[in-house]
């Protein structure tokens, strides 16, 4: 049975327009953003209404395109200025994801390249448009075979824990942990899957059940300090989870919570994978100390998602969006070039070779 997945993010067409799956109404409601500026952009990402590692890099790839295109730069070093200047911008809009950098350094890469070539600035901004549609087309690829190496893993009938949402709207498509969980799906694998709530913004409650209930997996919504529990009584056989960086000794960032379900299925002998894209390895970080942690507004804690507040208007807040798990607690790291398992330090460079 093919697994029909939505796509968050999409060049209209008439290649003027990003279209977005806002990702803050779900599940509630379906709703696609046109957008059209690197201010929109920005605006999109830095609310999460694009939301998940590999979905921000294309965002961001079809975003400084974009911007590029609405260059009336009539000579190279004009054009590639504005390209620049659009490209700093977009990477202002959140600090923990690399696929954000990566995107745009690959896209400049794609221009430093073009422009050795060929000094027409038309020629310059269909090769931008090329390389947008190239990273979208190759995640998805990427994803599919994470999936794919990700089953190897697992076994028919398991119960599978997740936090946070890294599933097919936070990429191209299939997402990344929860690509075996589609793919074991068209293959009748009937995965038990326990999906975190993950508070404070809810991905797992609002967007993975959702997914997966779209998709037809049994899908169990838990709040996050059930996790314990479920693991405890031994509904859970393994745990996978995405990533936002990993640093080249294993750390690895992710939705804030991962690092306590990291140690709970340590504590449970419990199998914990990460599922990384390469796009989402950072081997210019050392360790998790590198990683820069965004911190969120207050709002996101205390706001209104239900008829009444959640907490006292004042009351202090520290919203950090996410944790690094240690390297240590990490069984595998599942990428499209293969399984990683410690020591990382190897492993991961070794996947670059
Ligand atoms: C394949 S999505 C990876 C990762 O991104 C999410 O963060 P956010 O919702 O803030 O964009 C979450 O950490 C996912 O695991």
């Amino acid at each position: 049975m093919a697994i029909n997945v939505i796509q968050s993010v999409k060049l209209e067409d008439n290649l003027n327009t990003l279209v977005l799956l806002d990702q803050t109404v779900l599940p509630g409601k379906t709703e696609f953003l046109d957008l059209t500026t690197q201010e929109e952009i920005w605006e999109a990402i830095f609310e999460l209404k694009v939301r998940g590692a590999p979905a921000i890099g294309i965002a961001a790839a079809y975003g400084v395109y974009l911007a590029a295109k609405s260059s009336a730069a009539e000579n190279v070093d004009e054009f590639y200025q504005d390209f620049k200047k659009a490209k700093d911008y977009l990477a202002t809009s959140r600090p923990t994801a690399v696929n954000l950098f990566w995107a745009l350094d690959r896209m400049e890469r794609r221009l430093k390249e073009e422009t050795e070539r060929n000094k027409d600035v038309e020629a310059l901004k269909n090769a931008l448009l090329e390389e947008a549609h190239a990273i979208r087309d190759e995640d998805e690829e990427v994803c599919k075979t994470i999936g794919e190496h990700a089953l190897t893993l697992l076994k028919p009938e398991m119960g599978i824990l997740t936090h946070c949402n890294a599933g097919t709207i936070a990429t191209a498509k299939y997402g990344t942990a929860l690509a075996p969980i589609y793919l074991g799906t068209e293959q009748d694998y009937n995965f038990k899957v326990y999906a975190d709530e993950t508070r404070p913004l809810l991905q797992g409650a609002r967007l993975t059940a959702w997914e997966l209930e779209q998709a037809g997996v049994d899908v169990t919504l838990i709040c996050d300090n059930m996790a314990s529990i479920v693991m405890k009584e031994g509904k859970v056989q393994a745990v996978l989870v995405g990533c936002d960086r990993v640093a080249q000794n294993g750390d690895t960032a992710n939705k804030i919570g991962t690092s306590g379900v990291a140690i709970l299925a340590k504590h449970y002998n419990i199998p914990f994978y990460v599922c990384a894209p390469l796009s989402t390895i950072d081997l210019n970080c050392k360790n998790g100390d590198d990683i820069e942690i965004e911190n969120r507004g207050a709002e996101e804690v205390t706001a209104k998602w239900y008829s009444e507040r959640m907490a006292p208007e004042e009351v202090n807040v520290y919203n950090p969006a996410f944790d690094v798990t240690d390297h240590s607690l990490i069984t595998a790291i599942i990428t499209e070039k293969g399984i990683a398992y410690p020591d990382y330090q190897d492993s991961l460079k070794k996947l670059f070779d």
